[in-house]
């Protein structure tokens, strides 16, 4: 990572909770109409994820041509938002919900339309509401497939009451087909 990022030294850092899927096993969108997890937003990215190993979380997106931002590249918003949400769900073994407060990516590599991207999230450690995490993201699948690392991510998300989202309800498109994680009131 070439970006400046500095952890506090005094973060703790969670344990796997008992509920959280063994390694694998699938992890739910946070909300239907979510951009980058729902199912009931068909013009998403539609991002599914699943728990690996300790506490971390892995996603995976195949970088349609409708991503592309330089010729033949995935856009870097697109890469920006596949980050957001692979350490938006890495901080569900926390089991409240967050929101993104700040964010920032290393591109480190071209990463061509075609690729299959993993993403490995995870949370390096908490104190008060914030909450620090992590990420990084390899190309799987495609020809530019290979282990290095073509992108990182730094993310500080902070812990919300369920009411944070209630004064939004109004501007819900329809009904969800799964109500947001930890917000039973939309
Ligand atoms: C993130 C958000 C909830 C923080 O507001 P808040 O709950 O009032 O939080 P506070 O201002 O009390 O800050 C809490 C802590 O987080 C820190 N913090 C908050 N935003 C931060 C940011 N962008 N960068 C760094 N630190 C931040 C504060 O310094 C404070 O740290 P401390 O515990 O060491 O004192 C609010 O800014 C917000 O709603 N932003 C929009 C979030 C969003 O929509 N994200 C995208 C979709 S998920
Ligand atoms: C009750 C447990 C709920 C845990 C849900 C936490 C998941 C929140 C993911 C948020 C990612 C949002 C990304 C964004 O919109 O910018």
């Amino acid at each position: 990572m070439s970006g400046t990022w500095t952890l506090p030294d005094d973060l703790e850092v969670p344990i796997r909770p008992d509920f959280f899927p063994a390694p694998g096993g699938d992890l739910p969108q946070h909300w239907s109409k979510c951009f980058g997890c729902g199912d009931d937003q068909p013009t998403g990215i539609a991002m599914r994820f699943t728990a690996a190993e300790g506490i971390e979380v892995a996603g995976r997106l195949t970088v349609e041509s409708r991503y592309q931002g330089g010729p033949g590249v995935i856009h870097g918003g697109i890469l920006t938002t596949a980050f957001d949400e692979t350490q938006g769900i890495a901080c569900m073994v926390l089991g409240s919900p967050v929101v993104t407060g700040h964010l920032q990516i290393d591109f480190a590599r071209p990463i061509p339309l075609g690729s299959v991207l993993e993403f490995r999230a995870r949370i390096d450690g908490t104190i008060r509401r914030k909450v620090y995490t992590s990420a990084e993201a390899r190309i799987v699948e495609g020809p530019a497939a290979s282990d290095e690392v073509v992108a990182t991510s730094r993310g500080l998300f902070l812990r919300i009451k369920p009411e944070h989202f209630t004064p939004m309800a109004e501007f819900v498109d329809g009904v969800p087909t799964m109500p947001s994680f930890g917000n039973s009131t939309l």
